[in-house]
């Protein structure tokens, strides 16, 4: 587990990286009134990545389960800003997805997928963090560029060396790609974008969406804060048997994913785990608490009550959460620190970014004046 973080960390930094789960429970309504969703469970997973005393990053994803299948939809995705630029926050996405997809392997799974959908939002898990001055906040359209450098960085830790394409093959007709390869993918799709050329990176990549067959309200999936949701209760009280491939095609028209942002919708399928090899596979993982769903709320709702709009105030509310949070944690089964909270030395090489403020805000103290920005 250390290492899928340490090796996006800088040499020389350090980050405390948190994750709380919550026990599995039945999901009813992720294909509507279909019975797809039977034996479906659910599982919530919360990263909060600590840089000396504030949250920098933090992540919430679902992790559906049906038999040794996973579906890992990556909900929240937050900064606050207040960091020193240990890891960049598409390094820290990417190991916090890798360690929610080896927890499924180590599980028994032999199918894993991540899908998400990219809408920009000043803060998701930070409230007021967008106000304190330091936080990046992404454009719609940087967005999109953000999470195809994200997920290319898990497509590529999970393919062996020698399937690797070049760069020469981006522009490749999809067509020449072999049909073994077509199936591991990376899809990659905008409703009212024609032309995804100059976001994919190369043919693993697809623009499309992985879900072409079938009936949209039976095939296509509803998540949390889904754009697409409303029009797929909408189809399914009055046009059912539309298809996936025209739900696609008309969600372009959709007032919610065409209202002036870029919406992306995103999937990576990893390549899948014969039995054999998830049997053998050492069972060694033991990080992330897993908690009550109830009081899994209680924890995520509090972190959405805090304030980080300023350092100070964002070092306070980091203390004062995880405060409450270990006291309320302690008697919960199997609770040990180890199993809450690892702290990660880096051993990246340093990449200097010319874009970035030279002066991180946690290198101020009390007695050094802030220069100004000329
Ligand atoms: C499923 C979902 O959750 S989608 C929603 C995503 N979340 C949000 O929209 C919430 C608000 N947005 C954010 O918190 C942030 O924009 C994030 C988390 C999405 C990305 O954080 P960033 O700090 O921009 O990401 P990261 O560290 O990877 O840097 C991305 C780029 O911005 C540059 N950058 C980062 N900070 C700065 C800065 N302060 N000034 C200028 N450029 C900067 C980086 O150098 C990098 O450039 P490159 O791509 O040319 O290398």
């Amino acid at each position: 587990m250390q290492n899928v973080w340490a090796k996006r960390i800088v040499a020389g930094k350090s980050l405390a990286v948190y994750y709380l789960q919550s026990e599995a429970e039945k999901c009813h309504n992720l294909y509507g009134k279909s019975s797809r969703s039977k034996d479906i469970k659910f599982a919530s997973h919360l990263f909060l990545v600590k840089e000396n005393d504030v949250f920098v990053f933090g992540m919430e994803c679902i992790v559906y389960k049906k038999s040794n299948k996973r579906t890992i939809f990556v909900a929240k995705v937050d900064s606050s800003g207040l960091g020193t630029q240990a890891a960049s926050s598409s390094a820290l996405a990417a190991s916090a997805i890798e360690t929610v997809i080896n927890a499924q392997y180590e599980e028994g799974a032999a199918e894993v997928e991540v899908t998400l959908f990219a809408i920009s939002q000043s803060q998701y898990l930070f409230p007021e963090s967008s106000e304190n001055g330091h936080k990046h906040v992404l454009s719609d359209a940087g967005l999109l560029h953000w999470w195809v450098k994200c997920l290319e960085m898990v497509r590529k830790d999970y393919y062996p060396a020698e399937e690797q394409c070049s760069e020469a093959t981006v522009n490749r007709n999809s067509e020449d790609v072999s049909a073994e390869k077509k199936k591991h993918m990376a899809y990659m799709f905008v409703p009212g974008l024609p032309s995804l050329r100059s976001y994919l990176p190369n043919s693993f990549w697809k623009q499309g969406t992985a879900l072409q067959e079938g009936k949209a309200i039976e095939m296509i999936p509803r998540y949390p804060d889904d754009p697409k949701a409303r029009y797929l209760y909408e189809i399914q009280d009055q046009r059912s048997e539309m298809s996936v491939a025209e739900f696609w095609d008309t969600l372009s028209f959709r007032q919610e994913c065409c209202s002036g942002k870029l919406v992306g919708f995103y999937s990576l399928s990893l390549p899948k785990h014969t039995v054999e090899a998830v049997s053998s596979r050492k069972k060694n993982f033991d990080f992330g608490l897993v908690l009550p769903p109830k009081l899994y709320r209680i924890i995520y709702d509090s972190l959405l009550k805090r304030s980080f709009r300023s350092l100070s105030i964002a070092s306070q509310s980091t203390e004062t959460f995880l405060g409450e949070t270990i006291a309320a944690i302690q008697r919960v089964n199997g609770f040990s620190m180890d199993k809450v909270v690892q702290t990660i030395e880096g051993n990246a090489k340093p990449v200097s970014s010319k874009k970035r403020d030279p002066e991180p805000p946690q290198a101020l103290n009390v007695l050094q004046p802030r220069k100004k920005k000329k």
